[in-house]
């Protein structure tokens, strides 16, 4: 295993003697577990990065592409990147948010859903304002401050590392507010949600704010950005008769206008577009009721955009 140290030392030096000679690495921060650890590992790799194989691993340098990435707690990642000790790092909006850490999103990346919700004992009837004064269990006290204090409720914080959720049966809090996904874990603690979220968080890549934009960062961005449009769009092609065309190419617009070919076939053509995955068989549909026929749908392996 490397120490943090050497491999500091190694990536100030930067990559010597390649094609870009000299090319200092962008240093990336990756959930070493949780909830964010496995998918952030898994798009990098669909992107084309090296990744770590071993979970004990700290530190790996994929030096072919100009990265080294450091595995840390989510929760610390928003400090390495706003001290400026990292360049870029994943990590959730909750937690950037919490840690007011001097950051800013580069990137949502889609995975980690989850919306941040103040819950109560079933049937409290509480609402915001009614949080004045009393006790709320929260592991992410800078967020909520922020918010209570924006909307001018005082209450008492009570920190705490995780499963909060326990913290009222156990007398500690009158009141939590948590990462909710499906909500299992509220139910089963007896809780009800109320108020609305404080906020919709997500992973996302962020960078140090009011400092200039890493080297390597545009590279980054624009692989990750691929792996989001393979992901969520897929390739149309279907052909159309040229008195429908337009009303086909209105349905599926593509990011900058369908790739229209002419067909051997006299009076009609071949369109070939990008489509919302999840919008793909609707669109399917509504060309086939236009008379678009040979309607074909394909994955898209990689793209750049
Ligand atoms: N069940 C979940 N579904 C979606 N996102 C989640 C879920 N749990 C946590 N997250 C998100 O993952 C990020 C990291 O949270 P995670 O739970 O991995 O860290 P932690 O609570 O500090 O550590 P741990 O739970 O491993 O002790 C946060 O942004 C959070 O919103
Ligand atoms: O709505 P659900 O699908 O039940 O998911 C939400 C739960 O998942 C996370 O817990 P985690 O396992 O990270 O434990 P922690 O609370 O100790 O961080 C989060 O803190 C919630 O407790
Ligand atoms: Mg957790």
């Amino acid at each position: 295993m490397t120490s943090l140290g050497s491999v500091d030392r190694e990536a100030d030096r930067g990559v010597d003697g390649g094609a870009d000679g000299g090319r200092r690495l962008i240093r990336v921060a990756v959930p070493n577990k949780g909830a964010l650890s496995e998918s952030a590992s898994g798009m990098l790799r669909e992107a084309g990065y090296r990744q770590r194989t071993d979970t004990k691993e700290l530190v790996l340098l994929d030096e072919a592409n100009g990265v080294e990435f450091f595995y840390l707690r989510p929760r610390d990642i928003a400090v390495y990147v706003g001290e400026g000790t990292l360049d870029v790092g994943i990590t959730g909006r909750d937690m950037l948010l919490d840690s007011r850490a001097p950051v800013t999103e580069v990137l949502p990346l889609g995975f980690g859903r989850s919306r941040f919700r103040f819950a109560a004992p079933a049937g409290s009837g509480l609402d915001v304002p009614s949080l004045q004064g009393l006790r709320i269990a929260t592991s992410y006290a800078g967020l909520v401050g922020g918010y209570l204090a924006e909307r001018g409720v005082t209450a008492r914080l009570i920190s705490l590392d995780g499963a909060v959720e326990t913290a009222i049966r156990l007398g500690v809090a009158d009141v939590v507010a948590d990462v909710v996904e499906t909500g299992t874990t509220l139910r089963q603690a007896g809780l009800e949600l109320f108020g609305e979220p404080l906020l919709l968080s997500e992973a996302v890549l962020i960078r140090r704010r009011d400092a200039a934009v890493p080297g390597g960062l545009e590279g980054l961005e624009r692989r990750l950005n691929g792996v989001l449009i393979a992901r969520n769009y897929v390739m149309m092609d279907y052909d159309v008769a040229d008195d429908v065309m337009d009303a086909a190419c209105a349905i599926t617009p593509g990011f900058e206008g369908p790739t229209v070919s002419p067909l051997a076939r006299e009076g009609w053509q071949a369109v070939r577009a990008l489509v919302p995955r999840r919008e793909a068989q609707q669109v399917m549909d509504d060309l086939w009721g236009l008379g678009a026929r040979a309607i074909l749908v394909t994955d898209i392996a990689a793209c750049r955009f």
